[in-house]
């Protein structure tokens, strides 16, 4: 593994141009400016995000999920109340979301605190899936419960789809939408000759603040 590792190439993507003296007071504004460039460059999907919660101990985890907006209020997300994420934010609302756009090596780092957005955000964006996803997330079987086999899912989720197409107004009642509210976003620049740009946004709770940092 170890010469593997080494044989890898990092960095290869091909950056844009990026003056990080001509940027927005916003990093909302940034962060949809370097999500659409990723888009056109054909990042393959850049709305996935890494997000990382700890929970009353203070042990971290992290795990992919899927952006569903972003705005000035921040950046939404959406799950199942019974998951470990939301056990964690429940007791610990601290988190940070990461992006890594390899093709245009690009990173963006987001901490802040994450907030529940209510029923009704909540339903929309349940209603707003495929029905095949409504049906995966309505299959009974709670994130991270033990399973008897791929089969038992495949069969719940079966059930569950027969049950959206008759119901199509029929919502998850734990599916949850989550904002994290930013207090800090990082753009990381990445460069062939490793001179890579980091520009750290700070929120000082009237406005932003950016300054450049060493890589
Ligand atoms: C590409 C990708 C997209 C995903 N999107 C979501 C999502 O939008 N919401 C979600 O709850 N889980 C999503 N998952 C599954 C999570 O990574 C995770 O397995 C699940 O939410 C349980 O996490 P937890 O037990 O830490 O709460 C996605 C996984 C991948 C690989």
């Amino acid at each position: 593994m170890r010469e593997l590792l080494r044989s890898l190439p990092a960095l290869s993507g091909t950056a844009p141009a990026f003056d990080p003296d001509a940027v927005p007071d916003d990093p909302l504004a940034l962060f949809a400016d370097w999500f659409t460039t990723a888009v056109e460059r054909g990042v393959p999907e850049p709305h996935a995000a890494t997000l990382a919660t700890a929970d009353v101990a203070g042990q971290p985890s992290a795990r992919v999920l899927l952006l569903k907006d972003v705005g000035p209020r921040g950046f939404a997300f959406a799950t199942d109340a019974r998951s470990a994420k939301v056990a964690d934010l429940e007791v610990n609302p601290q988190a940070a979301l990461n992006f890594w756009w390899q093709g245009v090596i690009r990173q963006v780092r987001v901490t802040g605190s994450a907030r529940y957005l209510g029923e009704e955000a909540s339903a929309v964006d349940f209603l707003a899936r495929s029905p095949a996803s409504r049906a995966a997330a309505a299959a009974a079987v709670p994130p991270g419960q033990g399973l008897a086999s791929v089969t038992d899912l495949r069969d719940a989720m079966t059930r569950s789809r027969t049950r959206v197409e008759e119901d199509p107004a029929f919502v998850l009642p734990t599916w949850q939408a989550w904002l994290v509210v930013p207090d800090v976003v990082e753009f990381w620049q990445g460069c062939a000759d490793r001179a890579h740009v980091r520009l750290v946004y700070r929120s000082t709770g009237q406005g932003w603040v950016h300054r450049l940092v060493a890589p």
